[in-house]
């Protein structure tokens, strides 16, 4: 059962943010069991309780207080014109919101779809767009299977989210143009409860985004070329350098964005680096 001395969490009970959500939160250290189609979860050893909730409903029962924080789309925020805060990105789920036509329509931009119809999902978002650019059309408000709307003829142009583009390639659909990115996001009621809980909620999620986001490295190196190290591994605040028996060397641990760890290798390795070793961190607190 819920609680009042609980901070509640809206997350995703299904779709692709579903799984996305409960790993965030395994891999922070929460932990809970939804009993089987359960709408609540209570987690052990925090004063939480998960929510199970549609990922589109989520930012409107946010800015409700219906729930204190949730985890959902950016997209979703912004079409729900929710006002909440957003506490922090997660770096997944991203995708991109985008005007699509025919792959053979004559048109080269949005404002031209003026007085035209369009099939969407994000119809608020959708007719903003089109009027700050002095545009009005047809809009044809669905909750999903955007892409087939053309076929079927009732839709000339479509506005639905992109991420890999398969699904507009499979129906014949090129991208006109972009509204925005957006991606998975943490949310919180503009009026915060259970503030300290919910402080230490983003800093157990954000330990687990900077160890998703970096690798720490570890390596050799003659004190004389250290300046030129640092200047490959700045690291996140500064390295960390301890000394070796042979004083002329010395050993650095450092954060570098997996990314560019490959690089970064590459390169203390030309300048005379030793025993260059990445390590995966599972999780952090800077
Ligand atoms: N390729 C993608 N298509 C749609 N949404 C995506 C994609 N990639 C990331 N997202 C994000 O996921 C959100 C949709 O999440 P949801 O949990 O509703 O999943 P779903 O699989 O689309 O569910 P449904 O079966 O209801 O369509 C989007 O609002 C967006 O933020
Ligand atoms: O660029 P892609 O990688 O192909 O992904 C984009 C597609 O995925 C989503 O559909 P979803 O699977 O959620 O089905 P839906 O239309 O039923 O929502 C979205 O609405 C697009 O159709
Ligand atoms: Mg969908």
């Amino acid at each position: 059962m819920i609680s009042d001395s609980h901070l509640r969490l809206g997350i995703p009970s299904k779709g692709r943010l579903s799984d996305l959500a409960t790993d965030l939160l395994t891999q922070a250290g929460l932990r809970f069991r939804r009993q089987n189609r359960g709408l609540f979860a209570r987690v052990s050893g925090m004063n939480v309780d998960l929510v199970y909730l549609r990922t589109d409903d989520i930012p409107t029962l946010c800015a409700e207080g219906a729930i204190d924080m949730g985890i959902t789309g950016s997209d979703l925020v912004e079409e729900a014109g929710a006002n909440v805060q957003e506490r922090m990105k997660f770096g997944v789920g991203r995708c991109r919101l985008a005007f699509c036509t025919p792959d053979d329509a004559p048109i080269t931009s949005a404002e031209q779809l003026d007085g035209k119809r369009i099939a969407t999902s994000f119809p608020n978002v959708t007719r903003e767009y089109l009027a700050q650019r002095g545009a009005t059309a047809h809009l044809v408000a669905l909750a999903g299977s955007v892409e087939a709307m053309i076929q079927l003829g009732v839709a000339d142009a479509i506005v639905d989210l992109v991420e890999t583009g398969s699904t507009l390639a499979a129906n014949r659909l090129r991208i006109l143009e972009e509204i925005g990115h957006y991606e998975t996001v943490l949310i919180q009621n503009s009026k915060p409860r259970h503030a300290e809980i919910a402080d230490r909620l983003v800093q157990r999620l954000e330990g687990v985004v900077i160890a998703r986001d970096y690798s720490l490295v570890e390596y050799n190196i003659p004190r004389a070329k250290l300046p030129e190290a640092e200047k490959i591994t700045p690291g996140f605040n500064s390295p960390t350098i301890n000394s070796l028996e042979n004083a002329e060397w010395c050993s650095v641990q450092v954060m570098i964005r997996r990314a560019d760890v490959v690089d970064a290798m590459d390169q203390l390795k030309a300048i005379g680096a030793s025993a260059v070793f990445e390590m995966t961190l599972n999780n952090c607190r800077l």
